[in-house]
């Protein structure tokens, strides 16, 4: 489809509402669950485009798969039971399935040529490949190494220590995987924390990972025993519907069973210092990750500035961010944000244009955005998604907030992260 109108009126989003499963979650069971000794089963997998991909590139190197829905089987064949891909290995458009892979091959003593769609073959993959290489394995790319298509020889890698240059849970995992396959520790230093789920789905496959403040120390060589994993709702696809009804007065809405991992809920938070009724409560942890349910009503929103280490707990949520300040009265101040550039498309740059465009105060800067908010009628009119999932599902969001009709270009981006979107959009609004 390479467009789709969208005319959504409504007064209040109201009722109950599961989302699908979370996608970092869902990329890590299939990767930690390929690397154990035995079979494990996957429920609630997210069967969105990316996680897909993750399937597919673990089948491509003989990993037996079975997907029954959203429920997976994978039968693991231990640290070094991955096989050389007699096949260039597609990646999509998943940045998380690269870079974590990129760690996964570094250990691995074959060698793999990778590649992706139009958007990923621009995004740097050097983040990960300058500390890998220090660990012992051999990358060469595009442009200098920096980029897909590239190939990689793994073999014997060393352990590192290593201070995060970019506050990145890609990294950060990317590092830590790759220091499985190591025979001393491994040390990541983040100085500010990143989303920790690589580190508890280690633990629920059995392996000693240790925490010092902010530095994650993980002894090579350890085994990894398959274990069964249930897989929490995304709190960054609820985040566009708690966000809907926190813009709309008379809303009242429910996400159940939603993850509420903390350096997943920034979200919260936000929502919270702009005056939102909002509240959470944990009901039950599922392996080592917490899980529980969100209400939020709608009402009156104001400014605040979102910076340093709100970054992190809130970064696939910036795009709703935004347009849920452009609602806000006052000033919203987004700063130290400027890894937004490197997402699915420039989100800075995407923001701002479609934004503005709607009739939005909006400026960006180097690192973030500059809103002046008040209660408004946005402009109806065509918005492109730029192919990127999360800015196409703000652009369905804020035709809450116009009378006018709303023309998404290219919404099948929506599938990388959220197949189901647009019947549960449908699900909570109030005729
Ligand atoms: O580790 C992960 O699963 C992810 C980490 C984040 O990326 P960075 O590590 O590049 O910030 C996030 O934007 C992405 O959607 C998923
Ligand atoms: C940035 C994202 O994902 P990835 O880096 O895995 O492509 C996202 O889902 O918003």
């Amino acid at each position: 489809m390479s467009s789709m109108t969208i005319s959504r009126r409504t007064n209040a989003v109201k009722g109950m509402i599961t989302v699908p499963g979370d996608k970092s979650i869902s990329h890590r069971s299939i990767m930690l669950a390929a690397l154990s000794n035995g079979t494990s089963t996957i429920n609630n997998f997210l069967t969105g485009e990316d996680c897909l991909t993750t399937i597919s590139a673990f089948q491509a190197m003989g990993i037996h798969i079975i997907q029954n829905d959203s429920e997976i089987t994978v039968h693991g064949k231990g640290l070094y039971g991955l096989e050389e891909s007699s096949q260039p290995i597609n990646l999509g458009n998943s940045g998380t399935t690269t870079r974590l892979l990129l760690g996964i091959l570094a250990g691995t003593p074959h060698h793999y040529c990778l590649y992706g769609d139009e958007s990923l073959s621009v995004r740097p993959m050097d983040r990960v490949t300058i500390p890998l290489s220090k660990m012992g394995a051999t990358f060469d790319g595009n442009q200098q190494g920096r980029l897909l298509p590239m190939s990689v020889r793994g073999g014997e890698v060393q352990p590192i220590e290593y201070t995060l240059p970019i506050n990145s849970a890609q990294i950060k995992s990317s590092i830590l995987l790759a220091g499985l396959f190591t025979t001393g520790v491994t040390k990541v230093v983040e100085p500010v924390p990143t989303r920790d789920h690589t580190e508890r789905m280690l633990t629920a496959f059995g392996v000693d990972i240790g925490r010092e403040g902010n530095t994650i120390s993980l002894r090579g060589q350890q085994q990894l025993e398959a274990t069964d994993i249930e897989v929490p709702g995304d709190i960054s696809s609820a985040a566009f519907f708690i966000c809907a009804a926190a813009l709309k007065a008379d809303s009242d809405l429910v996400v159940k069973d939603v993850g509420l991992n903390p350096t997943r809920t920034g979200i919260i938070d936000v929502l919270k210092r702009m005056g939102a009724t909002i509240e959470t409560r944990i009901t039950r942890y599922i392996g080592d990750e917490p899980i529980g349910d969100v209400t939020v009503q709608g009402g009156p929103l104001n400014g605040i500035t979102i910076s340093g280490a709100d970054i992190p707990r809130v970064i696939d949520e910036i795009p709703i961010i935004a347009l849920l300040a452009s609602q806000a009265e006052g000033k919203t101040l987004i700063k130290d944000a400027e890894d937004l550039r490197y997402k699915e498309t420039d989100r800075i740059q995407a923001v701002v244009d479609i934004l503005h465009s709607m009739g939005v105060d909006i400026i960006g800067t180097e690192d973030g955005l500059i809103i002046n908010g008040k209660p408004s009628t946005l402009k109806g009119g065509e918005y492109h998604s730029y192919k990127d999932h999360r800015i196409g599902m703000m652009i369905a969001i804020a035709s809450l907030l116009t009378d006018e009709e709303i023309t998404l270009q290219e919404p099948d981006c929506i599938s990388i992260s959220y197949p189901s979107f647009f019947a549960h959009f449908d699900q909570i609004l109030e005729d």
